[in-house]
């Protein structure tokens, strides 16, 4: 069987074989990972289709390739030595090799904790807090764009599991297990993400991040709204001691 002749894309389409070249890393180095599961379940969704899903928030709200390439690649130095038994700085000289610097800073702005051989990742709160802090200063409208790309794919998420778990409390406490801080603290992150994004200098005049911020804000509304609490509330939960709002 022949196959039709492909057509051109024209010069200027913006993605090139860059971004499939990070598809390809994005596989590589997340092989074997799954989505985090409860306790006692057995996980079954490849972390990739978080990785894939980053990537097409950021390019529905407007990302360049460079940008969609970063999304793909957010997690590498986070979760990549696990999986490929290569340090974080080995990670992020590939990725600066392969597709320059510019990607190499946005994957490291949207590292949280980067795991240091043989030490433990920092409490949960203080990373946390200190992600938080860094955003709410963020002048990169390429970084908040990133995360908040990656926040919404993850609260997307939740919000799905959590409708699906059904309404009683014991539903939302067993599927908020897979978390450290269960339902309290990820409710208090979410919410509190959407305040430091809101707050960030590189974010305002830019419609598209700002349109990303309004659908974070919706969507974490509407999980609280689910699990039958208020912004307010979340704000002022003790998960996240230095309170960034
Ligand atoms: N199965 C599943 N896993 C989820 C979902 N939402 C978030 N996650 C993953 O769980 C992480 C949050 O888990 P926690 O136990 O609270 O914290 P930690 O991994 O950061 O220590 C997220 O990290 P993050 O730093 O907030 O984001 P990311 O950059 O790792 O994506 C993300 O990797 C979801 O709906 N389903």
């Amino acid at each position: 069987m022949t196959l039709p002749q492909q057509k051109q894309p024209p010069a200027d389409f913006p993605l090139t074989d860059r971004f499939t070249g990070a598809m390809r890393l994005a596989h590589e180095w997340h092989r074997g990972q799954y989505r985090k599961v409860a306790p006692g379940e057995t996980p079954t969704v490849p972390y990739l289709s978080h990785l894939l899903g980053v990537a097409s928030v950021a390019l529905e709200f407007g990302a360049t390739e460079t940008e969609a390439i970063a999304a793909l690649l957010h997690d590498a130095l986070e979760d990549g030595p696990e999986y490929t038994r290569r340090s974080a700085d080995a990670l992020h000289g590939e990725i600066r090799d392969t597709f320059g610097p510019e990607v190499a800073r946005l994957v490291k702005d949207a590292t949280d904790a980067e795991p240091q051989a043989g030490e433990e990742k920092a409490p949960w709160g203080e990373r946390k807090a200190n992600y938080l802090r860094e955003l709410e200063a963020q002048q990169s409208a390429s970084s908040l764009l990133v995360s908040a790309s990656d926040k919404l794919h993850n609260a997307r998420a939740i919000l799905t599991d959590v409708l699906t778990a059904g309404d009683s409390s014991e539903a939302r406490t067993a599927f908020f297990g897979r978390f450290k801080q269960g339902q309290s603290g990820t409710l208090q992150y979410y919410r509190l993400l959407v305040d430091a994004y809101r707050a960030a200098p590189g974010g305002r005049d830019h419609p598209r991040l700002l349109a990303l911020f309004d659908e974070l804000d919706r969507t974490v509304t509407a999980l609280e709204q689910a699990c039958g609490v208020t912004a307010e509330t979340t704000r002022n939960y003790p998960n996240i001691q230095s309170n960034t709002a």
